[in-house]
């Protein structure tokens, strides 16, 4: 973050007093000072932003250091100051120079104001943003147990209210990967969060904020907010209002979002699986990376979306799979479809900036050209046969704007710019008076041109030519060595300026026209600006429309790519059962196939069949057998299915998953960086804590990040644990041989293994997958595959071989497990004294005790343990 600036000492000139008070009211941003054509930093933000930006830092008169950017390339700056971290506020210049002047006289400082906080999380720039994500700004707030989490993307509107538990706190952040994150004072927040004043975050404060935004006298016909939500939506609007600095956000009315009606994933999840980016941050070698064929930005970001919060309900599911499937069969439907949608601008994003207040007429431009598009859209898909209800309820989402796109449509040029400060955007013809204004600019300056051609004729300078500039204005230029007879009294010309090789002259003809053109251009430019403003007016007047109306446009999107990526990849519609099952036939991994494949190597597919009655597969087999990729195959296409995709399989048939949890043994996991065995039991107790018999559960080689025994404990208690209290669908790899004899004791654990062969005394990978156990572990094979030295080779073998004969004479590391009681026998032993305890305390009226009674109490209870222990 910015460094603090020295405090102003002595006397200041008026311009730093200015300076200092702007950096008052924004002290923890760097401030971006307009000074002409440039910003200036000064003092620490300087040297910050010098060497973030690497530009010089140098020295004002009085040695305070400072650095500038130029205000053309400032967009450019601000995105790498904002990347490495850092906020701005931009102060401008409020007057001109000639106002400053006329208000304070001759020495008058121009007056500047804070026009906006530039921060990661409240971007609208097409150059600052990444077209293909959703910036996030999210505010969190803490009420008793519930977490309120308002979360909005202003770029394009979309709002979102939430209220969860504490402890889904983390799983919910991970969805979103917010840019910024908003938090109270003394509030515990990601260690980046932006600390805001604690009375922002108040639940009245936030209602009566989201009441007078959209309108509306109570807030159920949004749906419905708690506490926690209102709060997190004060603090959030509160938050905005600083940053726009007076100006406008956009933001569309607040969606409220339970946990319940999303597949819940947390962090951890969603790390292991690589959903949208991989485990060191790149989008490449994702899941949505492999999935995404979408031909629009907004597509992009609504798939993203919808990978990261799969669907619960099966309507929402099946309606979803049903627009997929229609464009799957209708192969010149889709590739009509993606055509029109690949031609579209970013109607959601250009409204965002147009809200805003920094669209441009190219973002009208947008506008009508992706409203147009929707329309033709419109008539493209509505003579569709059969269509799906999910078409049908978009189909009238994308008209509805024929006077806006007609009326933008007349009153544009074909490619209109981006600045606005020179004109020439509104179309000919759109209105008569600018049109004649713009005649009579053109009538001059064709005079000027006549001009020029008698002035050269009258001195017989053949040279002579008549120039524009900023400073001059018209005038005319002669080379210095014709300049004499001009600079005569009777000449008619009078001299304005001499440089090296050429005089300027003025002439009162000239300035007569100068004068026409230059009066009837800045006519012309006011009614253009004029123009601007009344049809950005119109627009937004239909702002909720229009971001419904790219809302459908982005939903066609992800049905046509889940399309397209199903034929290219020869994916399946899954259907969704009612019952608990997980059959998968000819299932695969479309990160690891498509990297298998540029290897020119053949992924081999495999089937996944769990059911009530087996649940739980044990998957044993070598090193890089294929075991992790088994596991993890499963759980993106329970992802993929539930969010309305198909998947890469031949068939599935998958009952609804409530809950995903992916964990991976210790080892696999140090690049993270933590103590990892603490971490993995961290997320295991999570697992066994929360999954329920519609979870859906990958664990991969549990236990292995301690000793031999501890971990062989672990994974078997686990394993009891998941079979018979979670009763959910679990795959679980392993190395440890000893638990394939949980077998015969759990009815739903069936063995499996990944098929590997010696062939010449060389190990070969099927990466199959086959019932029963791993016959053995081929560790010593996979080693010498790795290249181990032989003579380590040659050892290991024979500690191996007395190692066996040990296990062979005891009965083995196992040996004595069969004799082990039932889990839920040794749990009920386990749990009967804890509830004993659980009684006494249910039968204490905690407000009734006075302090000597909660002292015995405490004895009591102290004394129930240790009579359990005895
Ligand atoms: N079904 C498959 N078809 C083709 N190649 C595969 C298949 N599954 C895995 N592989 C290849 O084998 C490699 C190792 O796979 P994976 O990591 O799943 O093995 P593993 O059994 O979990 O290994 P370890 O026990 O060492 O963790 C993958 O990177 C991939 O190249």
């Amino acid at each position: 973050m910015s460094g603090t600036n020295p405090p102003a000492t002595g006397t200041l000139t008026p311009m730093m007093a200015q300076y200092h008070g702007l950096k008052a009211e924004a002290p923890d941003c760097l401030l971006f000072y307009r000074m002409g054509d440039f910003f200036e930093l000064f003092f620490e933000d300087a040297k910050i932003a010098a060497a973030c930006l690497d530009i010089a830092l140098t020295a004002r008169g009085d040695g305070a250091p400072m650095c500038g950017v130029p205000i053309h390339a400032a967009d450019a700056y601000l995105a790498r100051l904002i990347r490495a971290g850092h906020r701005v506020a931009v102060a401008e210049q409020v007057e001109t120079p000639a106002q400053a002047k006329e208000r304070g006289g001759y020495k008058a400082l121009v007056a500047r104001k804070i026009i906006r906080l530039v921060t990661a999380g409240t971007l609208t720039e097409e150059t600052l943003l990444d077209s293909r994500s959703a910036n996030w700004l999210v505010a969190i707030a803490e009420q008793g147990p519930r977490i309120g989490l308002a979360a909005a993307d202003i770029s394009t509107g979309r709002f979102e209210l939430a209220s969860v538990p504490v402890a889904a706190l983390d799983a919910e952040l991970a969805r979103l990967g917010p840019s910024e994150v908003v938090i109270a004072e003394g509030a515990t927040g990601p260690e980046d969060a932006v600390i805001a004043p604690r009375s922002t975050f108040a639940s009245g404060e936030g209602e009566r904020l989201l009441k007078s935004r959209f309108g509306v006298a109570t807030l159920d016909g949004f749906g419905s907010f708690d506490k926690a939500a209102l709060a997190a939506a004060g603090g959030l609007l509160a938050y905005l209002d600083r940053t726009a600095q007076g100006g406008t956000t956009f933001l569309q009315p607040p969606t409220p979002r339970t946990a319940e009606d999303h597949m819940a994933i947390d962090a951890a999840t969603r790390e292991s699986l690589e959903l949208t980016r991989t485990q060191s941050g790149e989008r490449k070698g994702s899941l949505l990376d492999a999935v995404d064929r979408t031909v629009t930005g907004a597509g992009a970001r609504l798939l993203a979306a919808d990978l990261s919060a799969p669907l619960n309900d099966a309507v929402t599911i099946e309606a979803r799979l049903n627009l997929v499937g229609r464009f799957a069969e209708d192969g010149t439907c889709r590739d009509r479809l993606r055509t029109a949608l690949r031609a579209l601008p970013d109607v959601g994003r250009a409204l965002g900036r147009l809200v805003a207040g920094r669209g441009s007429p190219r973002d009208l431009g947008q506008l009508r050209d992706g409203l147009a598009g929707a329309r033709d859209l419109h008539e493209l898909l509505d003579g569709l046969e059969g269509p799906p209800a999910l078409l049908l309820q978009l189909l009238p989402q994308l008209r509805g704007h024929g006077a806006l796109v007609d009326r933008l449509s007349r009153a544009l040029v074909a490619t209109p710019p981006i600045d606005a400060s020179d004109g020439g955007f509104i179309a000919e013809g759109y209105d008569a008076a600018l049109d004649e204004l713009r005649g009579l600019a053109g009538d001059g300056r064709r005079a000027i041109a006549a001009l020029e051609a008698r002035f050269r004729e009258q001195t017989g300078i053949a040279g002579l030519k008549i120039r524009h500039n900023g400073v001059l204005g018209y005038h005319i230029e002669v080379g210095a060595k014709f300049a004499d007879p001009l600079m005569r009294p009777e000449s008619g010309f009078t001299h304005r300026q001499t440089l090296a090789g050429v005089v300027r002259f003025n002439a009162p003809e000239l300035h007569e026209l100068a004068l026409k053109v230059s009066q009837a251009g800045a006519h012309a430019l006011a009614a253009e600006q004029a123009h601007l403003e009344d049809l950005i007016d119109t627009a937004l007047g239909s702002r909720d429309p229009i971001a419904t109306t790219a809302d459908a446009l982005a939903r066609l999107d992800v049905a046509g790519s889940h399309a397209a990526r199903a034929i290219e990849g020869g994916w399946c519609r899954p259907d969704i059962m009612p019952h608990a099952c997980f059959e998968v036939e000819g299932g695969r991994h479309p990160v690891v196939e498509a990297a298998v494949a540029a290897t020119g190597e053949r992924f081999v597919a495999n089937d996944c069949r769990l059911s009530e009655d087996s649940r739980l597969w044990l998957v044993t087999g070598p090193n890089m057998g294929g075991k992790s990729t088994f596991l993890r195959q499963n759980a993106l296409i329970a992802v993929l299915a539930q969010a309305g995709s198909f998947v890469p399989a031949t068939s599935a048939a998958l009952g609804l998953v409530d809950r995903l949890f992916s964990r991976v043994g210790a080892s696999d996991n140090l690049a993270r960086g933590r103590s990892t065995f603490m971490v993995e039991m961290i997320e295991t107790a999570a697992i066994l804590a929360q999954a329920t018999d519609r979870s859906f559960v990958i664990l991969d080689e549990v236990g292995r990040g301690t000793s031999t025994y501890d971990g062989l404990a672990i994974a078997w208690a686990v394993l009891e644990g998941i079979h018979e209290t979670n009763r959910c669908r679990c795959l679980f790899a392993t190395h440890y041989h000893e638990l394939t004899r949980l077998a015969e004791k759990l009815d739903a654990l069936s063995l499996h293994h990944v098929r590997a062969k010696e062939w010449k005394g060389e190990l070969v990978l099927l990466h199959e997958l086959a019932t029963g156990a791993a016959d053995k572990s081929y560790g010593l094979a996979v080693a010498r595959l790795a290249g181990l030295p032989k003579p380590v080779l040659a050892r290991a073998k024979d500690v191996l071989t007395r190692l066996e004969k040990g296990r062979d004479k005891t009965g083995g590391i196992a040996a004595g497990l069969d004799d082990l009681p039932l889990f839920a026998a040794a749990t009920e032993r386990d749990a009967e004294p804890a509830d004993a305890l659980r009684e006494a305390l249910a039968a204490v009226d905690t407000d009734a005790l006075s302090p000597r009674e909660a002292l015995e109490l405490v004895y009591r209870l102290k004394s129930l343990t240790q009579g359990e222990t005895a």
